[in-house]
């Protein structure tokens, strides 16, 4: 999706905390006095990423980790009054907006937003409890299809995103893409599907334009019953992030890696017996320092995903079986070689940063290295392969994110940034290699210097057999546990941006090896 060079540049300084001031972001929601959803869930979301949280409150519900017990709403005249209160005095940035329980109360939302206009409005269109307790009248939906013609962003789950498309409730996720799309178009609104209510190892969302326009961000499901609330919190997390970073497509991936991490260590908050809440702040309260080799498992268990697509791809299925097209490897390697210059200098910078001289070393021999694979691929396979390429779109997001990172990032965050690189491409060298000789091919049988084709002969097998050498694996365990020990000394604030970094480039990692299909 467009917007992905804006996201590299705003997105460090989001990182880096270097916001002016905190956002003012309003919450209109209902109250769940067990704090995992509605206001209180809100509230913590919004400070968790340096927002200023303020709250007008449209329903009470008396609820727990167990269900909804009551729910008490008061009249539409005094929320407005609340909302007129606040908007007289302070300017707000973004708004978030959750349980509304009744048509009365969505058209005073939408009365004053009218006329207020916010610059951010998150729509959450909470209609059933995670208990399955019902949250609005059935008769509402027309007014909440009102309220979504104000918002930038809506965020429903698959049954809610159902209701608003007038549906029976997605049963596959292509079908919820295509329900979410129409919903966009409609409205003029981008809509956020989210996964978490599918089945299976993975919890993508996805950002759907009103123009069309499809991004979609993978994530791992993390094994809990500790769900209460997650649409909240994301859509909080949301509001803040946007009027932080101005962009919809990198405060969602910061959102998503929040969550996520909200999810994996919310059991440790043990509260309640049914459903519980999040931990919000565990990016501030941190845990125990990660075990060695803890903190890069559970990296490499979040970018599942990512491995799983690039052992999809058309370019590396091809590869692997000798059917690629010359002209896509070309485009690869020219794009590699600009790729590995820029890396060079990322690497250098790694070293520049470094607290020993042992690891000062290790990254000036890796920027070295890159420099010197750069040079050989143009002397032994772009002057067989010639092809005049400029910087792909691909190569140049991905430079422009390890260079936010390098700029703005600290150490750990540099370290954690360059890892997918040697990590993930070790990892397609091991598999590569290994189907390569399976499939009989002896080592050494690549085509002559002269690049013609000997019969029979694998024409990408002098490449596979670099590309699975012990050398680069060993580089890369070293990378792997200067990640590690990184992780350990650093706070749990500057794991989760460590976390981010590796993330977002080992998506770049899938990425440029589908960039030849794509671009060349
Ligand atoms: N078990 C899970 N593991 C990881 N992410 C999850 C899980 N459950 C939900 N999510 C994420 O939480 C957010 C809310 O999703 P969802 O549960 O679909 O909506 P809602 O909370 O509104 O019912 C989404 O970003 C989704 O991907
Ligand atoms: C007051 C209030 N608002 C919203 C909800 C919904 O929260 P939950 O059931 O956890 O579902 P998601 O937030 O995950 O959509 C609620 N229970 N109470």
């Amino acid at each position: 999706m467009s917007g992905t060079a804006a996201f590299a540049s705003t997105e460090a300084a989001a990182w880096t905390g270097r916001a002016p001031r905190p956002p003012r972001v309003l919450s209109i929601a209902g109250s769940d006095p067990s704090g995992g959803a509605g206001i209180q869930a809100d509230i913590k979301a919004i400070s968790a990423h340096g927002g200023y949280a303020m709250a007008a409150i449209a329903a009470l519900t008396a609820q727990n980790t167990q269900g909804v017990q009551g729910v008490h709403v008061p009249p539409a005249a005094f929320l407005t009054r609340q909302l007129e209160s606040l908007s007289a005095d302070i300017a707000i940035d973004a708004v978030k907006i959750g349980m509304l329980a009744n048509a009365s109360v969505m058209d005073a939302v939408g009365e004053w937003l009218a006329k207020t206009r916010p610059p951010v409005v998150v729509l959450d269109p909470v209609m059933v409890a995670t208990s399955g307790d019902a949250l609005m009248d059935a008769d509402a939906r027309e007014a909440l299809l009102r309220l979504l013609g104000l918002a930038h962003l809506a965020t429903p789950n698959l049954a809610e995103l159902a209701v608003l498309a007038g549906e029976p409730p997605a049963a596959t996720w292509e079908a919820a893409l295509r329900q979410g799309k129409a919903l966009a178009a409609a409205h003029g609104t981008a809509v956020l599907v989210k996964g978490g209510h599918l089945e299976g190892n993975e919890c993508p969302d996805a950002l759907l334009g009103p123009d069309g326009s499809v991004e979609v961000f993978a994530g791992p499901r993390v094994d809990t019953a500790n769900t209460h609330g997650t649409g909240c919190s994301l859509s909080s997390a949301l509001a803040t992030l946007q009027a932080r970073t101005g962009s919809w497509p990198a405060s969602v991936r910061r959102a998503k890696a929040w969550l996520t991490g909200a999810l994996r260590t919310a059991d440790s908050l043990a509260l309640g017996h049914g459903h519980g809440p999040l931990n919000h702040f565990h990016e501030l309260w941190g845990s125990q320092a990660p075990s060695a080799g803890a903190f890069t498992r559970s990296l490499w268990e979040d970018v599942a995903p990512q491995r799983e697509a690039i052992f999809a791809l058309d370019f590396i299925k091809d590869l692997a079986s000798g059917t690629l097209d010359a002209r896509h490897f070309a485009y690869y390697l020219a794009q590699d070689a600009q790729y590995l210059n820029a890396y060079s200098r990322v690497l250098s910078r790694a070293s520049a940063l470094a607290p020993t001289e042992d690891e000062q070393r290790f990254w000036a021999d890796g920027a070295q290295n890159c420099l010197a694979v750069e040079l050989s691929l143009h002397r032994d396979w772009l002057s067989r392969h010639p092809l005049d390429v400029a910087q792909g779109p691909v190569t140049k997001h991905y430079v422009d994110h390890l260079q936010a990172v390098a700029f703005a990032g600290s150490y750990a965050e540099v370290a954690a940034a360059v890892l997918p690189c040697y990590w993930l491409y070790a990892e397609v060298g091991r598999v590569l290699h290994a189907d390569y000789l399976k499939a009989g091919h002896p080592e050494g049988g690549h085509p002559g210097d002269d690049g013609g084709t000997e019969a029979g002969a694998h024409p990408y097998g002098e490449w596979l057999e670099t590309y699975a050498d012990d050398a680069f694996a060993e580089a890369t365990a070293r990378a792997v546990a200067i990640v590690d020990a990184a992780a350990a000394r650093g706070s749990e604030q500057e794991r989760a941006r460590m976390r981010a970094a590796f993330i977002h480039s080992a998506q770049y990692e899938v990425d440029f090896f589908d960039a030849p299909r794509r671009h060349a």
